[in-house]
């Protein structure tokens, strides 16, 4: 295949052909570059070209791994390039006075250059769900009367009203969006893929709001739809994975816009385009986490910054536990393991590209910017560290599994799994003896998108493992997460014991398994929330006891 190569707006190189450790579209050919970019500094990439030659993508990765700013200076003229990313989630740009609290934090740093990732503003997406649920059944002609639609209608006009920019801004989206609707009214269905497109308005009107008005005050900036950028994913609608060809793809816009004319991107967050259908798709329930970590790792920046509505992450849950306090500092595999668990503070994958990069990510807080919040890292000084959260997860369904002694041992777990992989089910814990196993589940996995077959697709689970098991189904649990210095678990648990018999609470199964930092205990939904209270009583606060006297 003749592959005529152009020398990349990026600077001159020279490249061998290789094979990439990921996802290469068809016909298309991968390159490691070593090349002097235009931006000064040394560094090999990869480049993506399609068999005419087109790059499809590319990407700047430094040899030097991650250099702090000061050093990068001594290489003369670095002060050009892009240094963090900000991601500002939905409660930070909930309206028109919070956006310009925004703006000034970003304007705080001039010595930082950003790329912004923004989710919707507020609660939009929930309530573009809720249109949709309504549009369903409410027929073509009464999308008006759809109070979701009108809320959010009137959030953005009057966001635009009072940051006084232009009401074109948004007047295109909002057409498309009542066309959207009424076309799902006409259908009387939502596909998990009208879904994803329904709610990438969200993202798409605050990004450009939000850009609008910072041209206005005079800070280029210029707006990104990630769907068009290069954030490729999977076409699994609702819950889509990046792929690795993302970050050539946007590496290579974001450093090729920034060199024709240097300009703040404020990227829409949770979205991406899938690769086989191109179509819109979204990354999972706060997912412009992830899109923030992604962006970061494709073009090596130095910090990761998510600024939320607390002093960064917590012992709790500040719902559960008012007295929940900020965790200065964790692991990237702590993170992972809460966010995983339920805290919903981070999105389960978002911690994924930043240790994979190596990149530390700062959580923040956009309503109290003073705090330190919380600084995720490789690694942390564990000397002192007992217990480090308490995360819930409600609503969980445990199913204990016994041989019926139809399997020799060594079949009877890879059978049970063999089954949970045909029905596309995950597990979240598992617990097991020489006769039996128990595991956890969480319903909100399931491969269906409703009640109704959720409850199918645990009676056909159970079904096919009674073939070979008796199977008992209990639903309404919650798995209570410890995350710790595993170095400690004997001094955690036993602790943690005493403080749930004094609630007198049984503990159902108890996993710590693979991970090192998390234990995890199912309980009673009931009991559970009471659980998470005494712990983080008899862990991070006075010593004495907080339970009811037995
Ligand atoms: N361990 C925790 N630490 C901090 N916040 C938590 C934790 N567990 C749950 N939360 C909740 O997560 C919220 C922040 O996450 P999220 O709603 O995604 O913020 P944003 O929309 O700003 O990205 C907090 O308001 C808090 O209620
Ligand atoms: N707006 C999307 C994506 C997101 O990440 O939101 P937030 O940053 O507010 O959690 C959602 O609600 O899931």
């Amino acid at each position: 295949m003749a592959l005529s190569l152009d020398s990349l707006a990026l600077g001159q190189f020279t490249a061998c052909r290789t094979q990439p450790n990921y996802f290469l579209p068809k016909s298309s050919a991968y390159f490691e570059l070593k090349f002097n970019s235009n931006f000064n500094f040394r560094s090999r990439g990869a480049l993506v070209v399609n068999s005419n030659g087109g790059v499809l993508s590319s990407v700047a990765e430094k040899k030097e791994g991650n250099r702090n700013v000061a050093e990068k200076k001594e290489d003369n003229n670095l002060d050009n390039e892009l240094t963090v990313v900000m991601k500002f989630g939905g409660s930070s740009v909930a309206t028109a006075e919070r956006m310009k609290e925004v703006a000034a934090l970003i304007s705080a740093f001039p010595e930082e250059r950003p790329v912004v990732v923004l989710s919707a503003m507020g609660k939009t997406t929930n309530k573009l769900l809720a249109a949709g649920e309504k549009a369903v059944n409410c027929g073509a002609f009464k999308i008006d009367e759809i109070e979701e639609f009108a809320f959010i209608k009137d959030l953005h006009v009057r966001t635009i009203d009072e940051l006084g920019i232009d009401i074109s801004t948004v007047s295109g989206l909002l057409t498309r969006l009542e066309q959207l609707l009424t076309a799902i009214a006409m259908m009387k269905e939502l596909t998990p893929r009208s879904r994803d497109y329904l709610v990438s308005f969200g993202e798409c009107m605050s990004t450009r709001i939000f850009t609008a008005y910072l041209n206005k005050i005079g800070i280029k900036a210029r707006q990104y739809d990630a769907f068009d950028m290069g954030i490729i994913t999977t076409d699994d609608f609702t819950n889509a994975d990046i792929l690795e060809a993302t970050y050539p793809a946007v590496a290579k816009r974001l450093y090729e816009d920034w060199i024709k004319e240097p300009a703040i991107p404020i990227v829409t967050g949770f979205l991406g385009k899938g690769w086989k259908l191109g179509a819109i798709t979204t990354l999972g329930r706060g997912g412009s986490d992830l899109t923030a970590t992604t962006i970061g790792k494709a073009l090596g920046l130095r910090e990761i910054q998510v600024w939320k509505d607390v002093d960064g992450v917590l012992t709790c849950d500040p719902n559960i536990h008012p007295a929940a306090k900020p965790v200065p500092h964790l692991t990237f595999e702590e993170a992972a393991e809460l966010a995983y668990f339920g805290a919903q503070v981070l999105h389960p994958q978002s911690m994924k590209p930043a240790s994979e990069s190596d990149i530390p990510v700062r959580v923040k807080n956009s309503y109290n910017p003073q705090a330190p919040g919380t600084i995720i890292t490789k690694e942390r000084d564990l000397s002192k560290a007992v217990l480090t959260s308490i995360v819930l997860k409600s609503n969980i369904t445990m199913l204990d599994i016994v041989s019926t002694r139809m399997l020799g041992q060594h079949g009877f777990l890879a059978k049970v799994f063999s089954i949970f992989n045909d029905l596309r089910i995950s597990v979240d814990s598992v617990a097991t003896s020489e006769v039996s196993v128990s595991v956890t589940l969480d319903p909100k996995k399931l491969p269906c998108d409703d009640l109704i077959r959720e409850e199918s697709e645990l009676d056909h689970l159970v079904e096919e493992l009674e073939k070979i098991a008796v199977v008992n189904l209990l639903q309404k649990r919650s798995i209570i997460s410890l995350i710790g210095n595993v170095e400690r678990s004997s001094l955690i648990l036993e602790k943690a014991f005493s403080v749930l018999r004094n609630n007198g609470v049984n503990v159902q199964m108890i996993s710590q398994g693979a991970s090192k930092v998390n234990i995890s205990l199912v309980v009673d939904d009931s009991k559970a929330k009471q659980c998470v209270q005494a712990l983080h009583s008899a862990f991070f606060e006075n010593e004495e006891s907080h339970f009811p006297s037995r």
